[in-house]
């Protein structure tokens, strides 16, 4: 119920719009069923007439026939158009609300969810809440409307045939939707479990293709997906049968129900309590009227899937994000040096301390590079300094202002990053670039590529700039994305530069060269580089050698040599014992 309300409230600017969809269906299934009712009203009054001899008016059955068939065509029309414009709407709404929220989440609190998981619930479950206003609420509220209005009419000619007919439509839109609703929990909510996992392994099985085919596991994978898939298939043929069971249970309801008003009715025609044309009109409405709650057993049944739906949601929505942003505005940063000082910080989980009373200085346009073993904590000092994560203990300051104080957008527009894994879009090479500064000129972008020496190769492919890089680039070499994001840390501008093992996993030709086009990236900026590698060393003004989330050693490069770095750097592993 809380997750109902909750999304009432989600739902307010398409309220408007629902209303007007609502009373569209209202109005769609009056008309539906006063045109079943006239027509047997006029023929079976038509036929009598004929039957006597006597005239009749024709002309106001007639037009109550064809105005109810236009409205009918109309009101569909009407109803499928502002439906669905609103679903549309509101899904698009829904689809920002969340990636909203989802946003400061990464990537600290994100960690725990595969990207399956989260690309399921950005698709399925929204998808779910949309279900929950066209094929739950609206039937709800139709249903609701129209079988008092009904029930009125039938009253209005006799009560006992009122009462029967409520009976049979609160049987048919309240009992077995909720037969119908119990049934289908436990399936249902297999289903969206079943779905995330398949979609879970089918991308990690498409991902990992090329190392699931060299240790000969495809078939592990595809029996795996074939298992979900076949839990999957189970659970839906259930529902269906249910679906198809309850829609042919409703049918019944309304032919018994037919049956018993004949059997009440037929002696009221006989005692002359009713015309005879009535009777042939109670008689299709009734069973018309029982479309108002065909759509109930399903709809009950999405309302737990939908509800089922906005909790998973509403679980990532509230999750309190791992930084907290500051509550006043942000200081103006006017000088880029960074400090840390006694920096201690573990994540969740984490058996030991990640990092232990770090300091580091780093002046406005100096450079400092962070050294250690695999797992020592380098990285971490970036994941701190550009806030996905916060310190336990200790600050890091950026220009003389902790960097809690400063909102982390405002943070981040001031700092660069190029790592051993970034990250390409699945477009062209121009819309990779623009993701550094959208509104960069074709000028701007060939003079960054120049200096990140990748315009030579830009230019020698067909398409140029507008090359397709392929999903995560992999028409692209390691050296030639990691030039790209030298070309977009340099389109950026950013004061501050962080460098993440940049030349990792590259020949020796190609960290050369690429090395060169990072000492022009550094020029003038604060850079802070990390490695566990001799190169680039020498270009540092000073080293912090890390061994297991503490300092080992520090020293400017001439104090510690890149000869001795690299000794420090193999001794990195040993345990501190104070
Ligand atoms: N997001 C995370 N969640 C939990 N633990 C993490 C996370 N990232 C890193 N760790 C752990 O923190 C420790 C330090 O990791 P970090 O990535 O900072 O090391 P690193 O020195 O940069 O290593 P490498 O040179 O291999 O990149 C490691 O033990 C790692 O397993």
């Amino acid at each position: 119920m809380r997750e109902l309300l909750r999304l009432w409230r989600l739902f307010r600017p398409y309220r408007a719009w629902m209303l007007l969809g609502t009373l569209a269906a209202v109005l769609t299934l009056l008309a539906n069923v006063t045109l079943m009712a006239a027509a047997g009203w006029f023929i079976a009054a038509m036929a009598s007439a004929g039957a006597a001899g006597v005239a009749m008016n024709y002309f106001a059955p007639a037009a109550l026939i064809r105005g109810s068939a236009i409205i009918r065509t109309a009101g569909r029309y009407g109803e499928r158009l502002v439906n669905h414009e609103a679903t549309f709407r509101l899904i698009a709404s829904l689809r920002v609300w969340f990636y909203r929220h989802l946003e400061p989440l990464a990537p600290a609190r994100l960690q725990q969810y595969h990207s399956g998981d989260i690309l399921s619930r950005i698709r399925a479950d929204i998808d779910a809440l949309d279900n929950l206003y066209v094929r739950v609420l609206v039937p709800v509220v139709v249903a609701l409307l129209s079988v008092t209005l009904f029930g009125v009419f039938l009253a209005l000619h006799d009560p006992a045939l009122a009462l029967l007919g409520l009976v049979f439509l609160l049987l048919a839109g309240v009992a077995l939707p909720w037969w119908a609703e119990a049934r289908g929990r436990a399936p249902g909510q297999r289903l969206a479990e079943h779905e995330g996992a398949l979609r879970t392994a089918v991308i990690d099985g498409v991902q990992g293709m090329a190392e699931l085919t060299v240790y000969g596991a495809t078939e592990r994978q595809a029996r795996r997906i074939e298992g979900l898939s076949e839990q999957l298939i189970a659970d839906q043929a259930r529902i269906n049968s249910d679906q198809g069971l309850t829609q042919a249970a409703i049918g019944l309801c309304a032919n018994l129900n037919l049956w018993l008003l004949l059997w009440l009715a037929i002696p009221l025609v006989r005692a002359e309590q009713l015309p005879p044309p009535d009777l042939a009109m109670l008689a299709l409405f009734t069973l018309a009227s029982f479309e108002a709650v065909a759509p109930l057993p399903h709809a009950f049944q999405l309302l737990g899937r939908s509800l089922a739906a906005a909790r998973r949601l509403f679980a990532i929505v509230d999750t309190v994000p791992a930084i907290r942003e500051p509550d006043g505005p942000s200081p103006r940063i006017e000088r880029f040096d960074i400090t840390f000082a006694g920096v201690g910080f573990s994540y969740p989980d984490a058996e030991r301390p990640t990092l232990q009373g770090i300091d580091l200085q780093v002046p406005e346009g100096r450079r400092a590079a962070v050294v250690g073993a695999t797992g020592s904590g380098k990285s971490t000092l970036f994941n701190l300094l550009l806030r996905f994560w916060s310190t336990d203990c200790g600050s890091i300051r950026v220009g003389g202002h902790d960097i809690r104080d400063i909102d982390s957008e405002t943070l981040r527009r001031h700092i660069a990053v190029v790592s051993q894994h970034t990250h390409l879009f699945d477009a062209t090479i121009r819309e990779n670039l623009l993701v550094a500064r959208p509104g960069a000129t074709p000028l701007e972008l060939e003079q960054a590529c120049r200096v990140a020496q990748i315009h030579d190769f830009i230019a020698s492919l067909p398409e140029g700039y507008d090359t397709w890089v392929g999903e995560t680039g992999v028409r692209l070499s390691g050296g030639q994305g990691r030039r790209i994001a030298v070309a977009r840390a340099l389109l950026k501008d950013a004061p501050i530069l962080l460098l993440d093992e940049p030349t990792e996993g590259l020949d020796a030709a190609t960290e050369r060269s690429l090395m060169a086009a990072l000492d022009r990236l550094m020029q003038g900026r604060t850079v802070l580089l990390i490695t566990h590698r001799p190169a680039g060393l020498d270009w540092v003004d000073q080293i912090l050698v890390l061994d297991q989330g503490r300092e080992r050693a520090r020293g400017d490069a001439s104090v510690i040599p890149e000869a001795t770095a690299a000794a420090l750097l193999e001794l990195a592993p040993t345990r501190h014992d104070d």
